[in-house]
């Protein structure tokens, strides 16, 4: 079955690639959805499948893969910020306290039939002061990033610890992807 990931995010390719799959990667046009009444788990599977449906359009024959990113905070989803100065408040609000990552992933098979699923990673922060968070903005990009951070890069400057998976809050959560294609 041909493959595809409906994602421009270079973390989503490199994961799926580790895992020996093979595919062809189509930038998704869909728009994402940040509405904060809709719960965490919802929203980032309907964004996940919204992605992967536009796609589907124009690929009815392959297996679509669409996934979204979003850091939660008391109630507030956090998706990437506009400039440094929101990514800078983004790291103020995270520092010193626990969040939640929420990765939610479709798949569009041929002949419509879609699957969804989420997984959740709790993420805790060190304290940050102004001048780490200065030093971080300078190993990494956070304006590409969901919560202005990257646990790939330099993470350890400003994550304590995590409960659960760290690619899903890379941005993919592999091996139940894995499950979902396999048992096609
Ligand atoms: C929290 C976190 C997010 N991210 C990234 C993963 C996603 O690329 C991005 C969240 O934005 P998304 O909107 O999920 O994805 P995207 O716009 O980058 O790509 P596409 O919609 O085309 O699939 O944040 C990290 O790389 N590391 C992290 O620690």
């Amino acid at each position: 079955m041909n493959v595809i990931l409906a994602s421009a995010s270079p973390r989503r390719r490199e994961l799926l690639s580790a895992a020996g799959v093979n595919f062809e990667v189509v930038a998704s046009p869909a728009e994402e959805i940040h509405d904060a009444s809709v719960p965490l788990d919802e929203l980032c599977e309907k964004n996940a499948e919204l992605k992967a449906l536009a796609v589907a359009e124009d690929y009815p024959d392959s297996a679509v893969i669409g996934a979204d990113t979003l850091v939660w905070i008391e109630g507030e989803p956090l998706g990437k910020p506009r400039d440094l100065d929101e990514a800078r408040m983004m790291l103020r609000k995270l520092s010193g306290r626990s969040h939640t990552v929420c990765t939610g992933v479709c798949v569009v098979f041929p002949g419509k039939t879609v699957k969804r699923f989420h997984e959740l990673t709790t993420v805790r922060f060190r304290p940050l002061d102004e001048e780490t968070i200065t030093a971080y903005f300078e190993k990494t990009n956070p304006l590409d990033k969901a919560g202005a951070y990257g646990i790939q890069d330099s993470g350890e400057m400003i994550v304590e610890g995590i409960e659960g998976a760290f690619d899903n809050v890379m941005g993919l959560p592999v091996a139940r992807l894995l499950e979902v294609l396999q048992n096609a």
